[in-house]
């Protein structure tokens, strides 16, 4: 086993004009070991982070160039006190906002939180975030539904306070980068902002690569416009490129202009406390194992300090806890002690928190998470991080149209920051005890593969179609779609009428789907194991979808009751979450005028619904086939109904699947079965174009 961690050893650094960058700072910083750590005060917290020597450098470059790239370790403070420095500058002054995005809701709020208490404020008031269906930010809206409730009476004061009522009083905004997309659908120059900063920019989730294109565009019409990309991990140079290359600027050269155009490069030197990295020296074959193993080392073997591990998605999780509870009762010399909380996004959100609530004395807390936790997120008591070099990505095929969720070696920049989630308040240990050193420094790749790049494109497209839009093919992107996977999204969008023959977005269909913050391609993230149990007990014949429906109603019917979901084995809070996001959705369409009607106990209805939005889903089962084999419509793929599903074994001829998910085979996830005659009226130009010849 070998340790490192040469702090410094690959430190970015401030690049110099001739790549690209600014010259502007050459100071170094005190070394990590120079920080103590211990209790001091929040004020004199904030000034021992690194970036804060660097205060003046940030606000100078923002000042004078329309984009700033800083590259700075994880936990140096970039996300937490760049946006304050803007504020003390002047930057939300006149009812300006300076906007901070994040790739995830949890590290929305949890740095919200933070920068609040930091400033002694509330969260909502002048530190406030947005993620979807959750707004809490200090505006005018708020004020004006008051005033609607207390009507007549408020009405008379209402021209009394009207001048507050234009101002946005939230001064720093944090939200996730795919809100703000939603946000521009209203303001497309995004007029409040004075400065926009995309956070963990390295993420290149498909919102960051849509944003980075427009916020490009926007540039050229908002010279008072200010951007600060931010990462510990990213590329800079290639991303300065990106915003350097301007087209139709002929004419400009040698002009001096303010903001300047070409991005400056910032490298904020330093780090927060070391963090010494541990290695396997032979690869392990059972990784859900290893990490057992290797939270059971660290408890028996380290000192005091929590745990936190990374794993890929909530099977492993489950089963890592069944694991350790079970070391727990059978082993008292080695678990005892341990409180282990899973983490990943279809828990709730009381769920979620309880891995920020202190560790009681004497106790070890064990978060077993997904990449949820992997960036921007602080949990103070995290000591050692179990890293086990795997997490689950989509790749998509345009060709078969297929897109998998497979479980994918991670990038060393994903390893860093899961690193970087110790050593944040004190020392910590990495343990990339689940592949060796060599594996790691040879086999990794440095960064992932853009997620726009290995997606389907459908919700992309519907976005950027409802942004105005309409050359995609020739949109500006920091790393370009393959072709192939932009027209058949192009194609799938026609054929469910949101596109029209000019490849606009038709009125009102297209615009009223634009408008629902879910994609049509709906994620069945969320209690999925309990809701897997239950589904025996209210196993519909025709399939998932209306086995899901029948929960839902028996949860109504049970006057949503923990108690009737504790005994039918399904998530009081993921229901709880489901009559709040329908809830949402009614809202919206009430606005965007589609007239709702219940189809009663018809669920003929229910299954064409779910065939006009998955029609491209459609699979047969020869009449020959025993296996239990499906053939994909589109493309002829072997695809099988997973076990999980009240269809399997059942096999009815025709099904429309809403996933796939890979692992020895394709299984089909969330199953329904369908008439096919159905597929030729619900989308009539795609299977005319496809000739489909099991339809007859
Ligand atoms: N909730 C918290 N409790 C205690 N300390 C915190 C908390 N949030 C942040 N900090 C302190 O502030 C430091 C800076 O955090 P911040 O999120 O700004 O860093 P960062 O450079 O953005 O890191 P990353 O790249 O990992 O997101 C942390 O290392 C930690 O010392």
């Amino acid at each position: 086993m070998s340790q490192f961690w040469k702090p410094g050893a690959e430190k970015p650094r401030l690049l110099d004009d001739e790549e690209g960058g600014v010259v502007f700072l050459s100071s170094s910083l005190s070394s990590a070991s120079s920080i103590g750590y211990g209790y001091a005060s929040i004020e004199k917290q904030r000034q021992r982070l690194p970036v804060y020597k660097y205060r003046t450098a940030i606000l100078y470059l923002v000042e004078t160039h329309a984009t700033t790239i800083i590259v700075g370790e994880t936990g140096s403070g970039k996300t937490t006190q760049i946006p304050q420095y803007l504020k003390e500058a002047g930057w939300a002054d006149g009812g300006r906002v300076i906007a901070c995005t994040q790739p995830r809701r949890l590290a929305v709020q949890a740095v919200a939180s933070r920068v609040a208490e930091e400033m002694g404020v509330k969260v909502g008031e002048e530190v406030g975030y947005t993620i979807r269906f959750e707004d809490f930010t200090n505006k005018v809206r708020h004020l004006s539904s008051y005033l609607s409730i207390f009507g007549v009476i408020i009405f008379v004061m209402h021209a009394g306070i009207s001048s507050l009522a234009v101002q946005d009083l939230t001064a720093i905004k944090f939200l996730t980068d795919g809100v703000l997309l939603r946000e521009m659908m209203d303001d497309p120059l995004l007029t409040k902002y004075s400065v926009i900063m995309v956070d963990e920019a390295h993420e290149r989730s498909i919102s960051t690569d849509i944003l980075l294109g427009l916020l490009k565009k926007i540039q050229r019409c908002r010279s008072d416009l200010r951007l600060i990309i931010s990462s510990a991990t990213i590329e800079a140079k290639s991303m300065s490129a990106f915003f350097h290359a301007r087209k139709g600027r002929r004419g400009l050269e040698g002009v001096e202009l303010v903001p300047r155009l070409e991005p400056a490069i910032l490298s904020v030197e330093g780090r927060g406390f070391n963090v010494q990295i541990h290695y396997v020296e032979e690869p392990v074959s059972d990784y859900v194992q290893a990490a057992v193993s290797t939270v059971l080392l660290i408890h028996d073997k380290e000192p005091p300090g929590d745990i936190l591990v990374f794993l890929t998605g909530q099977d492993d999780i489950d089963a890592t806890i069944q694991l350790l509870t079970e070391e727990a009762r059978t082993s008292k010399k080695n678990s005892s002690g341990l409180i282990i909380l899973p983490l990943y996004s279809g828990l709730s959100r009381a769920e979620q928190e309880q891995v920020f609530s202190p560790t009681p004395r004497g106790k070890r807390k064990v978060v077993i998470s997904t990449n949820i936790a992997e960036t921007s997120l602080t949990l103070e008591g995290i000591v050692y991080v179990v890293d086990s070099g795997f997490s689950k990505q989509r790749f998509y095929n345009p060709i078969s149209d297929i897109e998998n969720l497979v479980v994918a070696p991670i990038s060393k920049a994903s390893a860093r920051q899961r690193a970087g989630r110790a050593g944040r308040v004190r020392p910590g240990k990495c343990y990339r005890w689940l592949y060796t050193e060599e594996y790691f420094v040879k086999e990794i790749p440095a960064e992932g593969i853009p997620e726009m790049q290995r997606s389907n494109l459908v919700s992309c497209v519907i976005q950027l179609k409802a942004l105005g839009i309409d050359n995609i093919l020739g949109f500006d992107w920091p790393a370009s779609p393959p072709p192939e996977a932009m027209i058949r999204a192009l194609e799938v969008l026609y054929s469910l009428g949101v596109l029209d023959d000019d490849a606009k977005l038709t009125s009102p269909t297209g615009f009223q789907v634009a408008e629902i913050p879910l994609s049509i391609w709906v994620s069945g993230r969320g209690a999925q194991k309990e809701l897997d149990e239950a589904k025996l007990r209210f196993a519909a014949a025709e399939g998932d979808h209306v086995t899901f429906l029948n929960i839902y109603k028996g949860f109504l019917q049970s006057c949503k009751s923990s108690h009737w979901c504790h005994k039918n084995f399904i998530n009081y809070h993921a229901m709880k979450k489901v009559i709040e996001i329908r809830e949402q959705l009614r809202r919206i369409a009430q606005r965007i005028g589609i007239v709702m009607k219940s189809c009663e106990s018809d669920m003929q209805v229910v299954r064409k619904a779910v065939t006009a939005g998955f029609f491209a889903n459609a699979c047969y089962s020869e009449a020959y086939s025993q296996s239990g084999m499906y053939k994909t419509v589109r493309g002829s793929q072997e695809v099988y109904i997973h076990p999980s599903s009240v269809l399997f074994r059942v096999n009815p001829k025709w099904v429309i699947y809403h996933s796939l998910v890979s692992t020895d085979r394709q299984y089909m996830r969330n199953v329904i079965s369908i008439d096919p005659s159905w597929l030729l009226e619900v989308a009539p130009h795609f299977y005319q174009q496809h000739r489909l010849n099991p339809i007859h």
